[in-house]
């Protein structure tokens, strides 16, 4: 799955492991475990992919930034029994620093948002595209890195921040050919939950643990859950309500179940649904309760992408976190975001036959006939280049076979051949690929 094709290739090991003994025996030509190579093939469709998520991004009017893939340690330490910390990349530098490989970019995010303090202009709407990493136990079988585009919004503490972030996906899925019919987007709020446990008077700072454990309800049995629940301290009592909450079906079913304890966070959910249909990507949304999302610091509204076949896991998922920079010791500003990896969505986009036929993209291939004219064949290359034609110069003598090979599978259109009765006469021979017809060119019509 994923951009990149090398996935978990046979191992490819070439003579035992271990120091090299001699010249002969070859490296392992496979990516270190959990990782992918991207021949240029697949840095097609990567390329292609990060292109539609820029693309959208710049018609949002969002600011690209960016940061280290290494970062200290203390940024994803969070006790809240996360995966994604408990498979964190991490280890000691040389000079003895607590250094990992970041699992997310939020809280780099964070990070930039507190080291510029009130010299941050708000809103900030920032995005980027980053590699993110786990150490996974192999027996899972499961990549270790994957790209992610993450778009966040700082400084906006009303829904509106959430809609302009679901529209962003919901544009992102239809210039890429999906619709609402292939994909849904789960919304709710963890507001729910903490309405919930302020009912039973479960302490506050139980609150991210409680979504974390509740966040598996999706991949582990109900009994499994509330033993975790109940190892926390949280009340059966307590528990049934968490569950009867996640289980409703629609608004209103929850806005009788919660009653004016629920009064916030059904206005966010209300307000949000009525800025989707104003944006008109309404047809995309899906109430669901049971959506927590398993990051600690989420506090509001949670959404995850997810395709209706059910063939495949989240594509992209996201919500407010209004009290991530406190955690770091800044003062608080809300925030909202979501996490897009490149992984989910080509196999979704494999599934519909949806990806992009991209070939290689060479304008001409130039070939000298006569050694002697290789300088003035730069020359043209120079030319052609500044002209904007993207050109290959084929760089030693070959066979004209060879040539009219390469440039076809190079994709050229034409292919330019420097020499013979052509030269004498101050043109180029040129070879139109597309019609095979072959003209001489004077010198001066090239470009
Ligand atoms: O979304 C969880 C995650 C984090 C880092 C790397 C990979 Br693969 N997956």
């Amino acid at each position: 799955d994923g951009t990149g094709t090398q996935q978990q290739a046979q191992q490819r090991k070439v003579g035992a492991a271990g120091p090299r003994t001699s010249s002969k025996e070859m490296v392992d030509t496979s990516p270190p475990r959990g990782t992918r190579d991207f021949y240029p093939e697949d840095m097609r469709l990567r390329n292609w992919l990060f292109g539609e998520w820029a693309a959208v991004a710049q018609l949002f009017g969002f600011e690209q930034f960016d940061v280290p893939v290494l970062e200290s340690e203390e940024l994803f330490v969070r006790k809240a029994g996360e995966e994604i910390t408990d498979q964190l990349y991490n280890f000691q530098d040389k000079g003895g620093r607590r250094v990992a490989l970041r699992p997310e970019i939020t809280p780099s995010l964070a990070r930039l948002v507190l080291g510029k303090g009130k010299g941050l202009a708000l809103p900030a709407k920032w995005w980027i595209v980053g590699q993110c990493w786990r150490y996974e136990r192999m027996t899972r079988g499961r990549r270790r890195e994957h790209y992610q585009w993450n778009m966040d919004i700082v400084g906006v503490p009303g829904v509106e921040a959430e809609a302009e972030l679901l529209a962003a996906i919901t544009t992102f899925f239809s210039r890429v050919g999906i619709s609402a019919a292939d994909v849904g987007i789960k919304v709710s709020s963890r507001k729910v939950l903490a309405a919930v446990l302020e009912r039973y008077s479960v302490p506050p700072e139980n609150f991210a643990q409680v979504c974390v454990i509740v966040d598996k309800l999706e991949k582990l049995p109900r009994d499994k859950v509330e033993a975790e629940l109940a190892a926390l301290g949280v009340s059966a009592d307590a528990t049934e309500g968490i569950l009867s909450a996640l289980s409703c079906r629609s608004l209103d079913q929850l806005g009788e179940l919660l009653g004016p304890a629920g009064h916030d966070a059904l206005g966010d959910l209300r307000q949000l649904w009525a800025l989707a249909a104003g944006y008109g990507f309404q047809e995309w949304l899906v109430f669901d309760a049971s959506v927590v999302r398993g990051l600690a610091y989420y506090t509001g509204v949670v959404f995850e992408g997810f395709d209706r076949a059910g063939q495949l896991r989240a594509i992209c998922g996201g919500g407010r976190y209004d009290k991530l920079l406190g955690t770091f010791g800044g003062e608080d500003v809300p925030c909202a975001g979501f996490g897009f990896g490149d992984a989910v969505i080509v196999e979704l986009l494999k599934d519909k036959q949806l990806l992009p036929a991209l070939t290689q993209q060479v304008d001409d291939v130039i070939m000298v006939m006569d050694e002697s004219l290789r300088p003035a064949a730069c020359g043209i290359a120079a030319r052609l280049r500044a002209a904007g034609r993207r050109v290959d110069v084929i760089l030693e003598a070959k066979k004209m076979k060879w040539a009219f090979k390469h440039a076809e599978r190079s994709g050229a259109a034409r292919l330019l051949l420097v020499g013979g009765g052509e030269w004498e006469r101050g043109a180029v021979a040129v070879k139109d690929l597309a019609s095979r017809e072959q003209t001489e060119v004077p010198m001066d019509q090239l470009a």
